[in-house]
C-alpha cells in the first residue's frame, strides 16, 4: 500500500479535480476549469472550508441562482466543445433542487457538467434537518433524487471513502464523447466534513484520453455503396460535427462531391453560412432552401445529430418512400433513428476516409444549390426591410392580430420596430466574430433561418432543452470561454423575467456580457402558435387585469444592477446602441421594444402537437383533422 493523506471529504473532492486533464489529438489540458458556488449550510462547512484551504487552480465563482449558474457552465463546457467544464456546487433542498432544470438542459444537449448538490446528514441523526423533505414512503429519497432522471450518471456519497468510486466513475462519463453530459455527485453535508486516510495515489495527474473511434471497414463500405447509389445525397449537420472538429473534412467532401449542407440548431455554424453549399437551417425553424433540399433528397446523412421533431418537421420533411438514411455518429443509440445505415464512429475520422473512397462521384446537387440559396438571401433581404405601418400592415404571422390591436401595441410600446427587421440589423452591425448565445422563444427560429454565421462556431443554441432562462446565464460561460470577444445574449421579455440573475455574477467578475432584450410584451411565439391551431389569444399576452399591455423599463432594471443601458424603437436608435455597447468595458442592455407577430413564419415545415380532439371552435377542429393528414406522411416512428 501507497501512502495516505488524511483529508475531509470536501479537501479530497478539490484536490482531485485539479489532477484531472483531458488529451484530444495529442493536446492535453487541465479539464476542470473552475466551481460555481452558492454557500448554503449544506456545502459552507465542507466544500466551502476545501476551497477557502486550497483551491488549487480552480477558479471560484459565487452564483446568484443555481439553475442560473449551472446554465454558465453548460454554455461554458458547451463553448469549449466539451473539453473543459465548470463544477457547480450547492447546498441541499431548494439549492439543489434548483439545478434539475438545469441537469435537463445539459442531458438533453450530451453537455458534461459536475452537479455538487449538498444531500442530508448519512448519520441522520439530527434528522429532519433544516430543508430536509421527509419523504413518508422512505427516508432514504431526498430532493437530490429528483436528479436522477436528468443525471447521466448519479451517485450519493454517505462515507468520505465513496467518494474514490463515485469520481472515478463521473469522470469516466464526463469525458466519454458517446455519453458525456450531467454527472451528479450527491455528498451528505455531514460527510462533506468527515475526514478519511486518502491512499495518494487517487490524486494521481489522470488523463482522460479522448481518442477519436474509427469507423470499420464494413461500415465505410455500406456507406459509400449508399451515397455511390444515391442521385441527391444531402448531409444534416448536427452538434457533433462542432464538437468532432470535422468542419475542413465536411467542407472538403461537400465540395468535392456536390453534396450540400443543411444544419440542426446544434450543428449551426460548424460550418460558415458563405460556405456555398450550405443551404442553412432545417426543419420547424429552417430556411426554404433547407426544406426544399430535404424534400428533393434520396440520401439523408446525419452527422452527429438526434433528429429531434424540429430538426424532421416531426418526420414530415423527407419523402420516406424513397429516401434513405445514413448516420454517422459516436452515439449507437442516436445512429440507430430512422432505421439508418449506422457508422458508429467519429465524424471527423470517418469524413476523412470516405474522401478518398467516393473518387468519381458527384451528386446531381451541383446546379439547384446556387437557385436555392439564391432564392433564401432574396426571402431574408425582405425580412430585412419590413415596416411597420398604420393601415394595412401585414405582418409576418398573419391573421392573427388586427390592424387595430397591432396599432395599440405600437402605441403601447412606442414602437414601429419589426422583429426580423431588428434581428437583421444586428447581425449586419456586430462584428462577425463576436459569439451570440439564444435558446427560448421566437428568436431561436428567427436566428436558425436568418442569421449569418460568418465565422464559424459564433452561434450558440441551446435547442435541446429549450430552457428559457438560459439566454443571459449562457452568455456568462460564453464569456468565461472566450474573455477576448464580444458575446450577445439574444433574449425575449419572457425568458429574461424567468431569469436573469447571472447578469450580477457577470458585472461582479468583470465579464462583459451584451444583452439584446426583444421586448413584444408576451409569450409571443406561444400566441402564435395557440392562435395558429385555432384558439384565442388567451394567456400569452402581458396585459394588465383591466387588458392594458404593459410596457416594462427592462432598461430600468439592469441599470439598477449597474449595466450600461440604452432604449431603443427604431433600427438607427439600435444601430448606434450597438456601436456604443461594443465601446463598453461593463455589461451591456439594450432594451428593444419590438412588435408581435413580426417574427418569422415556418417555410414548408409542420410541427405534430396535440391538438384538442373535441372543440366547437372550427379552427380547432381543422388543426385537427390537418394533423392527420400531416401524419399519413410522416414516419410513424
Ligand atoms: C423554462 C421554460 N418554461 C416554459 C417554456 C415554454 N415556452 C417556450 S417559449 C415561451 C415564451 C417565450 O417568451 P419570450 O421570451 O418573450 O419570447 P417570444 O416568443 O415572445 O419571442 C414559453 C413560455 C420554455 N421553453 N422554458
Ligand atoms: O414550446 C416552445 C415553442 C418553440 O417555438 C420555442 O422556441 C421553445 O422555446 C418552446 O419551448
Ligand atoms: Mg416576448
Amino acid at each position: 500500500m501507497g501512502s495516505k493523506i488524511r483529508l475531509t471529504t470536501s479537501q479530497a473532492l478539490i484536490k482531485f479535480l485539479n489532477q484531472q486533464y483531458i488529451h484530444v489529438d495529442g493536446r492535453e489540458s487541465p479539464f476542470v476549469e473552475g466551481i460555481f458556488t452558492i454557500f448554503g449550510h449544506g456545502n459552507v462547512l465542507g466544500i466551502g472550508q476545501a476551497l477557502e484551504q486550497d483551491p488549487g487552480h480552480l477558479k471560484v465563482l459565487q452564483g446568484k441562482n443555481e439553475q442560473g449558474m449551472a446554465h454558465a457552465a453548460i454554455a461554458y463546457s458547451k463553448e469549449k466543445l466539451r473539453k473543459k467544464i465548470y463544477a457547480v456546487s450547492t447546498s441541499s433542498g431548494p439549492g439543489s433542487a434548483n439545478l434539475v432544470t438545469a441537469a435537463g438542459t445539459a442531458l438533453a444537449n450530451n453537455i458534461p457538467v459536475l452537479l455538487l448538490p449538498a444531500d442530508t446528514y448519512a448519520t441522520r441523526q439530527p434528522d429532519p434537518v433544516l430543508q430536509q423533505i421527509e419523504q413518508e414512503y422512505s427516508i432514504a429519497v431526498t430532493t437530490n433524487d429528483a436528479l436522477k432522471p436528468v443525471s447521466r450518471y448519479w451517485d450519493r456519497v454517505t462515507r468520505p471513502e465513496q467518494l474514490m468510486s463515485s469520481l472515478i466513475r463521473g469522470f469516466e462519463v464526463l469525458t466519454d464523447p458517446a455519453r458525456s453530459g450531467p454527472v451528479t455527485i450527491c455528498i451528505c453535508q455531514d460527510v462533506e466534513g468527515e475526514a478519511f486516510d486518502y491512499e495518494e495515489s487517487f490524486f494521481q495527474k489522470r488523463i482522460h484520453y479522448v481518442d477519436r473511434k474509427e469507423p470499420s471497414e464494413r461500415e465505410l463500405e455500406a456507406a459509400v455503396q449508399l451515397i455511390r447509389e444515391s442521385r441527391k445525397p444531402l448531409i444534416l449537420v448536427g452538434g457533433g460535427v462542432k464538437y468532432s472538429e470535422a468542419r475542413e473534412e465536411l467542407t472538403a467532401l461537400s465540395e468535392r462531391y456536390q453534396i450540400p449542407l443543411v444544419e440542426t440548431q446544434a450543428g449551426k455554424s460548424a460550418v460558415e453560412s458563405t460556405f456555398r453549399n450550405n443551404l442553412g437551417g432545417m426543419g420547424i425553424t429552417g430556411t426554404l432552401a433547407a426544406n426544399k433540399a430535404a424534400r428533393q433528397a434520396d440520401l439523408i446523412i446525419g452527422i452527429g445529430t438526434r433528429y429531434t421533431d424540429f430538426a424532421t418537421s416531426s418526420k414530415t420533411a423527407f419523402d420516406f418512400d424513397r429516401t434513405k438514411f445514413l448516420n454517422i455518429n459516436v452515439s449507437r443509440m442516436q445512429a440507430y433513428k430512422l432505421d439508418a445505415v449506422q457508422v458508429v464512429a467519429d465524424a471527423k475520422v470517418t469524413l476523412q476516409q470516405l474522401y478518398p473512397l467516393l473518387e468519381g462521384y458527384s451528386s446531381d446537387f451541383g446546379p439547384v444549390i446556387p437557385e436555392l440559396r439564391a432564392e433564401w438571401d432574396a426571402e431574408r433581404e425582405r425580412l430585412s426591410r419590413v415596416e411597420f405601418s398604420r393601415s394595412g400592415f401585414l405582418p409576418e404571422i398573419k391573421n392573427q392580430f388586427s390592424q387595430e390591436t397591432m396599432n395599440e401595441y405600437a402605441d403601447a410600446l412606442g414602437t414601429e420596430l419589426p422583429q426580423t427587421t431588428a434581428l437583421l440589423a444586428i447581425n449586419d452591425t456586430i462584428e462577425n466574430d463576436s459569439i451570440i448565445l439564444s435558446s427560448a422563444g421566437s428568436l431561436p427560429g428567427d436566428l436558425q433561418r436568418l442569421w449569418n454565421a460568418e465565422v464559424p462556431n459564433t452561434y450558440h443554441l441551446e435547442y435541446g432543452y429549450s430552457c428559457m432562462g438560459y439566454e443571459v446565464s449562457g452568455t456568462l460561460g460564453l464569456k468565461l470561454a472566450h474573455p477576448d470577444k464580444e458575446v450577445y445574449s439574444i433574449v425575449g421579455d419572457g425568458s429574461f423575467l424567468m431569469l436573469h440573475s447571472e447578469l450580477i455574477t457577470a458585472m461582479q467578475y468583470h465579464q462583459k456580457i451584451n444583452i439584446l432584450l426583444f421586448d413584444n410584451s408576451g409569450f409571443g411565439c406561444i400566441n402564435n402558435l395557440q392562435m395558429d391551431y385555432g384558439s384565442g389569444s388567451f394567456f400569452c399576452e402581458f396585459r394588465t387585469a383591466d387588458n392594458r399591455i404593459m410596457n416594462i423599463d427592462y432598461a430600468k432594471v439592469a441599470e439598477g444592477y449597474g449595466a450600461k443601458v440604452y432604449r431603443v424603437n427604431s433600427v438607427e436608435a439600435l444601430k448606434s446602441a450597438l456601436e456604443d455597447a461594443k465601446l463598453q468595458e461593463t455589461s451591456t442592455l439594450i432594451d428593444m421594444k419590438v412588435l408581435p407577430k413580426t417574427m418569422t413564419d415556418g417555410y414548408d415545415s409542420w410541427w405534430n402537437l396535440g391538438v384538442a380532439e373535441v372543440s366547437h371552435k372550427e379552427g380547432i377542429q381543422r388543426a385537427y383533422e390537418h394533423k392527420f393528414e400531416m401524419l399519413k406522411r410522416s414516419k410513424s416512428y
